[in-house]
């Protein structure tokens, strides 16, 4: 059984990972600081490194002990909202963090990657679907630290011979389908768990922020992904770079190619969770691109996938059987 270094996989999406792994026969090994995870996120039975990816010795050590045939690099800050405050601590984890431990990769002889990328790097645009063929523009500092590691992975490609994907999400959202993990930022600041706290009363309501976009109803579009087909990518993406005889970097977009509005959002989380709430619309939130929906062709092409669930009624659906579930752990 291979073993996968997962750092991060102590996060929303690294714990969907750590299951898809296991039932795909890899062992995950998590790597985490639990600055944002949770423990008990990930089952018991997986190795658990509790060190930051800022230490050299301890990336060091993991690879010494595990020996990994491949990394799955997760371990970032996410909010693009307070990279518009705090850019550096952006620059110094995200991207200062992936170097350090592209470099650990390098001197301990692991050349396989999958990197969590972002649609953050397309930034605003006025073309409908965005292909990875765009050239990189992202609007906020959180899509740039991004969008550097992109840079140093194309170089480590290219000089050192590694075989790297960067994985562009678009919008994470949704639960395991069997309620086994699920989304608990602490604090949120997404968009579909803030709403859903909102329908079960544990807040007193939703702010849109931004009414007077260039988008039919005025409120942002995003590109809703399950996260279950997320941790799929994963796997498939996983499963091609450790198959690649040939040293490569790529980027890729993982999204369903249909865009949502906040405003219908809102609207089909009040359908699925029967409950009225309060909306307020407020001002837009600084860094943030109308519209960002993927063209998700190259998935398919490159590594064979899909989302399976690509209705935002599902994947709203599964969030809330999760937040019902597990009440007091996402508030
Ligand atoms: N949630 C989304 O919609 C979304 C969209 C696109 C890309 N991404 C990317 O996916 C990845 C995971 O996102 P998530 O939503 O699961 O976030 P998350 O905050 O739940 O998970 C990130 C994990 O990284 C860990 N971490 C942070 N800094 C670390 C450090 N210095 N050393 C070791 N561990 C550290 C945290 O403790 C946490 O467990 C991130 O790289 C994020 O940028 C997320
Ligand atoms: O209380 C809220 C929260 C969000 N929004 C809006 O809802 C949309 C989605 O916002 P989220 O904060 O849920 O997600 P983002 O699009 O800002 O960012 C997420 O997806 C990106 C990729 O598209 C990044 O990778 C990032 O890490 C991840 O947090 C945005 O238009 C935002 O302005 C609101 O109106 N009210």
């Amino acid at each position: 059984m291979q073993n996968i270094l997962i750092t991060g996989g102590a996060g929303y999406i690294g714990s969907h990972i750590c299951l898809k792994l296991q039932e795909n026969g890899y062992r995950p090994v998590v790597f985490d600081n639990l600055s944002n995870g949770h423990r008990d996120a990930v089952s018991p039975d997986v190795p658990f490194i509790h060190a930051d990816i800022r230490d050299s010795a301890a990336l060091n050590k993991a690879f010494d002990d595990f020996k990994p045939a491949a990394v799955i690099h997760m371990a970032a800050l996410i909010e693009a909202g307070a990279s518009m405050v705090e850019p550096a601590r952006f620059y110094e984890v995200n991207t200062a963090g992936a170097l350090n431990l592209l470099e650990a990769m390098r001197h301990n002889g692991c050349k396989h990657i999958v990197f969590s990328s972002t649609a953050a790097v397309y930034g605003n645009r006025d073309e409908g679907l965005l292909s990875e063929t765009l050239e990189v523009r992202a609007e906020n500092p959180y899509g740039r630290s991004k969008a550097m590691v992109e840079t140093m992975l194309r170089d480590y490609a290219d000089i050192y011979g590694f075989h790297a994907i960067a994985l562009r999400y678009f919008n994470a959202a949704g639960a395991d389908p069997e309620g086994r993990t699920g989304e608990r930022h602490d604090p949120e600041t997404h968009l579909i768990p803030l709403i859903l706290q909102t329908a079960s009363g544990q807040r007193d309501h939703i702010k849109i922020f931004g009414t007077d976009y260039d988008t039919p109803d005025g409120t942002c579009i995003r590109d809703y992904i399950h996260v279950d087909d997320l941790a799929s990518a994963h796997v498939k993406a996983l499963a091609h770079v450790i198959a690649s005889e040939n040293a490569a970097f790529d980027a890729v977009n993982i999204g369903t190619g249909e865009g949502c509005s906040v405003k219908e959002i809102i609207e089909l989380c009040k359908e699925i969770t029967g409950q009225d709430f309060g909306v307020i619309e407020d001002a837009r939130r600084p860094g943030d691109p109308a519209k960002l929906v993927a063209n998700p062709a190259k998935a398919q092409d490159m590594f064979g996938w899909w989302a399976d669930y690509p209705s935002p009624r599902q994947i709203i659906a599964h969030a809330w059987a999760y937040h019902q579930k597990n009440m007091a752990k996402t508030r």
